[in-house]
């Protein structure tokens, strides 16, 4: 282990996905943790198998899949968890258990209602536990930063003692500064006496904006693992931005003098790719991967940048991953060229995925005319994601205007068979949905509709993202692209809804019984 390197270990799918609103399948996961493995993190957290049957599975068909990476899965400070997260992750190529308990008096009074010395025992216990399955294990101190020092040194030492092979000090919620979490790292090593038999790891929430600072900070004070997620996804005000780490420790390298293993170039592939999937938009002021994060707009700007790049860049785009193109692609172009500037973008597509993705394109070219890096990472991430389609939207009519009530008539084929309907609604985004709910006999409701055009221009495309909530609560994400608003509309609302189809024919909703193949 070189004391300069800094392992990554991503918890997009764990942390990332405790977002409000966020829910994957597994199909999307295993999407997530193969562009992971490109990216080239250490560890991939790939969930919280105790927490339902559709985690369990994902957990574990990412164990199956992936080689190259850690695979890591999260359990409580007990038998049960720990038994269910190494069924999950026993395939692994290098699987890893990570168990937490808090440490802080606050959530030991009210929340574990237990004492100092039952935490610590149940600290030791969860280690010596997890590391008769296997000796890469991890422990998390939850809450460590409004720990008392002392006590938190206590519980370190003594699960390193038991085995722990990294030992992960979060600021659970965010409430650290830079200088005091160095300051605390920092003491926190000298207090404990085998510091050098285990990776001292941090995990940092944004809650003050400070993530990334803080674990840059940590970095700087001994840290050798950073738990973060792509585009800072994560529970309340999300986890450290890994992009942004990232690119501060190779733009700064002078002053951090660390290694990583990870790939930049896969950086804004990933980003993608998780806005995507998990439909949170990345803001456009977002540092590396924003959209406005490498645009120019004001004149002495752009001067200084036509005469030399560096008067305004820091970083190099394409560092990154983002390509300027000069090749036009519309409704002439053909299969080779369209591969060519998928590969270019990072995508290998072949066969069904690629002619599919293909027809999508021209029917877009048909409509718009050029076609954008843009416009092509939105048709193939939504080839890549599409699930089997119980609904197929065939067409669909509406009549609206300023005085009339909006009614849609909308067909969908389901096997083969021709359905269809009509609806009136408050709007003809509405009056569609009721119409697609009256087709399907879909239960659930909206909880989430968002438009965004995805280039600039009135020939924009349109892509609507909606979140769809079932009777249990469990959330579907689904996307729709086109040049007409409403028509992207339609096909977000059936595509959440076939994924929903896709979850009940796996067996995973409603904690059913969970099918072995995916
Ligand atoms: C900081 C973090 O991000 S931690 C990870 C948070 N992620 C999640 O919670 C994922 C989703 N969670 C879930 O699906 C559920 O909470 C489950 C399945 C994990 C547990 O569900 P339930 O058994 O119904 O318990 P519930 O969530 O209501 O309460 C948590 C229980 O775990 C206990 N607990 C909390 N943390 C720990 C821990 N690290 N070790 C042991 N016990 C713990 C709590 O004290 C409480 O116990 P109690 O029932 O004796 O009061
Ligand atoms: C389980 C731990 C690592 C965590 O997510 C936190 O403390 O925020």
């Amino acid at each position: 282990m070189s004391s300069n390197r800094i392992y990554f270990f991503d918890t997009t799918l764990r942390d990332g996905e405790q977002s409000p609103g966020v829910s994957l399948n597994i199909k999307e996961k295993l999407e997530i943790a193969r562009q992971l493995t490109r990216l080239g993190v250490d560890v991939i957290e790939a969930g919280f198998p105790i927490a339902s049957p559709g985690d369990f599975a994902a957990v574990q068909a990412i164990a199956r899949e992936i080689r190259g990476a850690t695979i890591a899965a999260l359990a409580r400070a007990n038998q049960l968890d720990i038994d269910r997260a190494w069924e999950a992750i026993r395939e692994a190529e290098e699987p890893r258990i990570h168990t937490f308990i808090a440490t802080s008096d606050i959530h030991l009074q009210y929340k574990l209602q237990k004492s100092r010395e039952e935490v610590l025992a149940q600290a030791v216990e969860a280690v010596k536990y997890a590391c008769r399955y296997t000796p890469n294990v991890e422990f998390s101190a939850e809450d460590a930063f409004r720990s008392d020092i002392d006590y938190l040194a206590q519980v370190v030492t003594a699960v390193i003692d038991a085995g722990a092979k990294v030992v992960n000090i979060p600021d659970t919620v965010g409430y650290a500064t830079p200088e005091e979490f160095g300051a605390f790292i920092r003491e926190l090593r000298e207090k404990v006496p085998n510091r050098d038999q285990a990776i001292f790891s941090v995990h940092c929430h944004n809650d003050l904006g400070l993530a990334v600072a803080n674990s840059l900070a940590a970095i700087l004070a001994g840290a050798q693992q950073v738990e973060c997620t792509i585009n800072g996804i994560g529970e309340r005000a999300g986890n450290a931005a890994l992009e942004e780490i990232v690119m501060a420790l190779y733009t700064r390298r002078s002053i951090f003098q660390k290694e990583f293993r990870i790939v930049t170039e896969e950086i804004y592939r990933t980003s993608r790719l998780v806005s995507a999937l998990t439909g949170m938009k990345v803001q456009p002021n977002k540092a590396v991967v924003g959209k406005n994060a490498f645009a120019h707009e004001s004149g002495i700007h752009q001067d200084g940048v036509l005469k030399n790049r560096a008067t305004y860049e820091i970083m190099n785009p394409e560092l990154i991953g983002l390509h300027k193109n000069t090749i036009v692609l519309g409704k002439h172009s053909g299969r080779h060229a369209f591969r060519d500037r998928l590969q270019q973008l990072g995508y290998q597509l072949e066969g069904e995925q690629l002619e599919q993705a293909f027809q999508r394109f021209k029917e877009l070219a048909d409509r718009k005319g050029e076609i954008s890096d843009e416009d092509l990472l939105v048709i193939v991430e939504g080839e890549i994601l599409r699930v089997p389609e119980t609904y197929t939207l065939e067409y669909f009519h509406i009549s609206s205007g300023s005085a009339v009530v909006p009614t849609a008539t909308v067909v969908l084929t389901r096997a083969g068979e021709r359905l269809e309907e009509a609806a009136c609604g408050d709007g003809p985004v509405d009056a569609i949905y009721k119409a697609i709910d009256k087709l399907t006999g879909n239960t659930g409701c909206l909880v989430h509709y968002a438009l965004n055009a995805v280039t600039g221009g009135k020939d924009a495309l349109g892509e609507v993202t909606v979140r769809l909530k079932d009777e249990k609560g469990k959330i579907f994400v689904g996307r729709g692209l086109s040049t007409d608003v409403l028509e992207a509309s339609a096909r977000a609302y059936v595509d959440a809804l076939n994924k929903l189809e896709y979850e009940r024919a796996l067996g995973l909703v409603n904690g059913e019984q969970v099918r072995e193949s995916v």
